[in-house]
């Protein structure tokens, strides 16, 4: 599905939107149900990547497929290696195919786990053979993905001493490390991180009780970017949000006061404001913490004439496309003087946008989305839009409401 977007008119934005759970704490708490079925989940995510994880985690049969799913393959190359008696073959997209495995895959041989490569050495699909697990200290590089780590930290209170990990290296991603450890202390299980070190203690059973998913906040990115873009005095209400967030991406709050937006938290939601014009000075900022708002905060900045030095980058290359490259070439046609390394951006201040430049997504959802709020600037194309659901099913019908007029374009 390619698709045309353009604004017919401007007038202000004062909408409200429910965005569903965040995948990244749905995707735990999936795991973690398994492990401790005492737990009921609400607000569960209904991205295709939590699909995935819920039918792999359902499914009897030897070969599994978690299509895009990161989080999905990650998590469950543990869970599955401790599931004693199980063989299974773990496999997922052709891009997929290509995103590393080999530093957990090593953490658990270390452990005393059967897996091996079914084709690509270090890549999926992998063959994992379903082993008890005695042993508890293990040592995991830190700097290639989180994801390796918190996939450990879920099934480590299910070991018979539970785990400690040391991490080498420096650490990405630790929003998303605590994430995991918070929904463990949730669950009453006993955790600790210091320096570079984390423990989990053992735990058999957890008690009888319901688990509330935040919504996403890497999704409420876009209206960020939206009301960034969109005339002073424009409003965006967006459910359910706190607060107390455990999703590294609610610094977004934080960011986005640069472009003049106002974040407000009420009883389970926040409204986003535009209340003054966005500072024109370069955006500086490292986002080792929050890698999954590059893309917007790039083509925030490129809408609103803003240069910009994001850091901390080096993840992007490995997730749904090499994103760094994605940019880079997206925003070029797009009439932006961008350079990019293989852990940062740079993006100078340009107040031209080329019209009707046709997007490519690269089987990333987060290219589709990140682009779109450009529409309330110039008409813009978007190819294989489809691929916003691998974490929001209704993106473009929320696009609509807040008044980007939407058409099927024919290449
Ligand atoms: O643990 C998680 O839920 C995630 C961790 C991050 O990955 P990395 O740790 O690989 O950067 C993030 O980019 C991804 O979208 C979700
Ligand atoms: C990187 C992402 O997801 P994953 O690594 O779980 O595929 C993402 O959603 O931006």
């Amino acid at each position: 599905m390619d698709i045309l977007l353009n604004v017919l008119a401007d007038k202000k934005i004062n909408e409200k939107i429910t965005i569903s759970g965040s995948k990244s704490e749905s995707n735990r708490l999936l795991i973690l149900q398994k492990l401790f079925p005492e737990i009921s989940i609400e607000n569960l995510s209904d991205s295709d990547d939590s699909v995935h994880m819920q039918h792999a985690l359902s499914t009897k049969n030897e070969l599994v497929d978690i299509g895009h799913a990161g989080t999905a393959m990650r998590f469950l190359t543990s869970y599955f290696a401790v599931n004693k008696g199980r063989e299974t073959v773990l496999t997922g997209s052709e891009r997929m195919q290509n995103r590393p495995i080999e530093i957990l895959v090593n953490a658990l041989k270390d452990l005393g786990a059967e897996i091996s490569y079914e084709a690509k050495e270090g890549y999926p699909p992998i063959r994992i053979k379903g082993a008890k697990i005695i042993k508890d200290k293990v040592q995991i590089n830190g700097n290639v993905s989180s994801q390796y780590i918190s996939s450990l930290l879920l099934i480590a209170s299910k070991l018979e001493n539970g785990l400690e990990i040391e991490l080498i290296g420096k650490i990405t991603s630790i929003p998303y490390i605590n994430m995991t450890l918070s929904l463990l202390t949730q669950l009453g299980i006993e955790n600790k991180f210091e320096a570079n070190f984390i423990k989990v203690y053992p735990k058999t059973a957890t008690q009888k009780q319901a688990v509330v998913v935040e919504s996403d906040w890497s999704s409420a990115s876009y209206f960020y970017s939206i009301i960034s873009l969109s005339e002073i005095g424009s409003e965006i209400q967006l459910t359910a949000y706190k607060k107390e967030s455990l999703q590294g991406d609610s610094c977004l709050a934080e960011i986005y006061k640069h472009f003049g937006v106002l974040t407000t938290f009420g009883e389970n939601f926040i409204t986003l404001k535009k209340v003054k014009e966005s500072n024109k000075e370069t955006l500086e900022i490292d986002l080792k913490n929050a890698p999954d708002i590059a893309q917007t905060i790039t083509v925030t900045c490129f809408a609103e004439n803003i240069a910009c030095n994001l850091t901390g980058l080096h993840t992007l290359k490995i997730k749904e496309t090499d994103r760094l490259v994605a940019l880079n070439d997206e925003l070029t046609k797009l009439g932006a003087s961008i350079s990019v390394t293989n852990e940062s951006l740079h993006l100078e201040s340009s107040n031209k946008i080329n019209k009707n430049i046709a997007i490519k997504t690269y089987n990333d959802h987060r290219m589709a989305m990140a682009f779109a709020p450009l529409a309330l600037r110039v008409p813009i194309k978007v190819l294989n839009a489809e691929v916003v659901t691998k974490s929001y099913q209704k993106f473009w019908d929320d696009m609509k409401q807040i008044g980007i007029n939407i058409t099927d374009y024919q290449r």
